[in-house]
């Protein structure tokens, strides 16, 4: 499986594609008959059957990213015309017949779990896990009580099972696949309860997944409010959202998280790999003279050329607040 993702301009129109595929995965045999000593007939490669199975393979991880990537565009131009439903009625009918004849967010969710298992060998939660250890937080004193994690967009309930003696963990999901799957948005969670609430939130292909850039900032802002002093945010990506992105690079995102008051102290990437990772810890927010100074409330055109079009837009109405006051 790989990850399909895809860019689109103001419009929504689709301006370029971002398909990252592992054909490591793929094992390409090539069977050579041998020919026969006194035969000069010239040497046909035969097709093994495993390139045969490996074809169809690819075939159909084409077609998931292809599935994922057409989602993604639909689910953006849905929340572009629902700015105004009254005056788009029949192109929002248009998009849901779309979306409707994709297979919907339970198809794409099925999509997505076969990537959580092929794609990066299990889940990135394994990743949080082995950081979240090495801050030798699965020791945390009898007194502090388990880790205490908000998992957002969680397609299994089970995925820090193997944890539970250290882990107590809510999965929430915009469409449950299992009862014990909480069918939540995270935006729209209820502020105070959840104000300096968790010890740990992960974020893993879930802000990617937000069609508009104000929501994702939003989706940061809230995690920050809703940590603990202290809290991790864990964040997985598509690499390319900020490998090659036009309005986001490495330190550009390190710095939006600081102005919101996260610490960057995990990052995991290599050079064209599909998937980056982050862990942040929660730390008094900057001075707002210094935050309003330095905007990320806007798009920014950062580096020019072929490139997508992922953006984070800070809300500036969202207060990040280290007290357990809510703003
Ligand atoms: C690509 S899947 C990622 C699943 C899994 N976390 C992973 O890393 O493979 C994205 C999931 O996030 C969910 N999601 C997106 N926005 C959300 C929101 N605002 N609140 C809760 N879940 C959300 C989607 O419904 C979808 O199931």
């Amino acid at each position: 499986m790989g990850i399909g993702w895809a860019a689109s301009n103001d419009d929504g129109k689709l301006t370029e594609t971002v398909l990252t595929f592992d054909i490591s995965s793929l094992q390409v045999t090539i069977t050579y008959a041998m020919p026969k000593a006194r035969a000069r007939k010239r040497k046909l490669p035969i097709i093994s059957e495993a390139v045969v199975k490996s074809n169809s393979t690819s075939i159909a991880a084409q077609s998931c990213r292809n599935t994922i990537r057409k989602y993604h565009v639909l689910m953006k131009r849905r929340t572009q015309l629902e700015q105004d439903p009254q005056e788009h009625k029949r192109d929002l009918a248009e998009i849901d017949r779309q979306i409707t004849d994709l297979g919907g967010l339970e198809r794409y969710q099925q999509l997505s779990s076969l990537g959580q298992q092929e794609e990066r060998g299990g889940g990135s939660e394994k990743i949080f896990i082995k950081w979240l250890k090495e801050l030798n937080l699965h020791r945390r004193s009898e007194t502090s009580g388990k880790l205490r994690l908000l998992e957002v967009g969680a397609l299994k309930p089970d995925n820090y099972q193997h944890h539970s003696s250290w882990v107590e963990w809510m999965p929430i999901d915009l469409r449950s696949r299992h009862p014990s799957i909480t069918e939540q948005d995270f935006l729209l969670l209820d502020q105070k309860e959840h104000q300096n609430k968790w010890d740990a939130i992960s974020l893993s292909l879930v802000l990617n997944f937000v069609p508009m850039p104000t929501d994702r900032g939003r989706m940061l802002q809230l995690a920050y409010n809703f940590l603990l002093p202290d809290g991790f945010l864990f964040l997985a990506l598509p690499l390319p959202c900020i490998a090659n992105s036009r309005y986001v690079t490495f330190d550009h995102l390190k710095a939006l998280m600081e102005s919101i008051g996260f610490i960057e102290i995990r990052e995991r990437w290599r050079k064209n790999g599909k998937m980056g990772y982050w862990l942040y810890q929660k730390k008094s927010p900057p001075p707002l003279s210094s935050r309003t100074s330095q905007s990320f409330a806007k798009k920014v055109v950062l580096r020019t050329g072929n490139r997508n079009n992922f953006v984070i837009i800070l809300d500036p109405s969202v207060q990040t607040t280290q007290s357990s006051n809510p703003p």
